[in-house]
């Protein structure tokens, strides 16, 4: 992971491949690089304050042990948040929501690959039904994964009837977790919603639900992050997966979101590969960050 090029970076680069010792310019420059890779207004100026304090108190001079102060203060900002996934319950059901085209199935698809490196035995269930294609689309994931997947009888079938059966295969199978594929359309909100529920209600007749992850696109960052608002508010979301950071340069989206919403980032895409899924450690993101 530490080869790879990450678009926001540059920002901070910049800053830190120029002059040795800190002037104005230095902080103007990190706050545009802050502003840049998405921060957010608030996080940012949070961010400056706390380092000029540091740097008054300890008559810090040069640019290199700023950057130092600047990468544990984001590591410790992003460590507030705990990042371990809860799959203790055998099955573990995992709810995948979000909007269209933020990357769900293709999350499910590393999500179960990422699994079985662990020896978990893992099912999918593509409970997003509306579209034909989006099964086809799951079922071709679950098998580069290796991973079996249950789908629905007809097109059209009651998501939640999908979403039963899966977890059903799941306890007489005796699969470790069960993941589950949802629509994500966004026009009939308060329809979505209200199918959401009834997964879940349908669902906890047979286990409960360990994780309902709420997958956002790294590259619409804040903009995104109003869309998402819904699922925040009655999807009972337990963590966030954050996709597309290889290609995006709003990597402070990543502070700023678990910040605003209270919750967790879970798991990060960072390609379209198999394998371009990991867990968060705020440890190693702050250093991709900062660099
Ligand atoms: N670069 C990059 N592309 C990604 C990543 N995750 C997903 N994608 C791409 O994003 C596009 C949409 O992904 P899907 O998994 O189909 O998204 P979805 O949320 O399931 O979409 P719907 O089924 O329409 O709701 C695909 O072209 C994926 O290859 C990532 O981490 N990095």
């Amino acid at each position: 992971m530490a080869e790879r090029s990450w678009s926001f970076s540059k920002a901070f680069r910049n800053i830190f491949s120029g002059p040795e010792l800190i002037t104005e310019d230095t902080w103007d420059e990190l706050e545009t690089a802050l502003i840049t890779a998405d921060f957010g207004p608030d996080v940012s100026e949070s961010i400056l304050d706390e380092l000029r304090a540091q740097v008054d108190r300890h008559h810090v001079t040069e640019v290199k042990e700023l950057r130092l102060m600047l990468r544990e203060s984001i590591e410790d900002r992003l460590a507030k948040f705990d990042p371990t996934l809860r799959l203790q319950e055998r099955p573990a059901v995992v709810l995948v929501v979000g909007v269209n085209g933020v990357g769900k199935t293709t999350t499910i698809g590393k999500f179960a690959r990422y699994l079985t490196t662990f020896d978990r035995k893992v099912v999918v269930g593509a409970a997003d039904t509306f579209r034909a294609a989006a099964v086809e689309q799951l079922a071709t994931w679950a098998e580069r994964a290796g991973v079996d997947v249950v789908r629905p009888q007809q097109q059209g079938q009651d998501p939640a009837s999908v979403a039963f059966q899966t977890v059903q295969r799941a306890t007489e199978g005796g699969y470790d977790v069960a993941i589950i594929d949802t629509a994500g359309r966004l026009q009939t909100k308060g329809g979505l919603m209200d199918e959401l529920s009834k997964v879940r209600r349908v669902i906890e007749k047979q286990a409960p639900v360990s994780e309902v992850l709420l997958v956002l696109d790294a590259t619409t960052g804040q903009n995104g992050l109003a869309q998402a608002e819904a699922f925040i508010e009655h999807a009972g979301v337990t963590g966030l997966v954050l996709t597309k950071l290889d290609g995006s340069a709003k990597g402070g989206f990543v502070l700023s979101v678990q910040q605003k919403t209270g919750l967790p980032i879970k798991l990060i895409g960072q390609g379209e590969g198999i394998g371009d899924l990991t867990g968060f450690t705020p440890h190693v993101f702050a250093q991709q960050l900062v660099g």
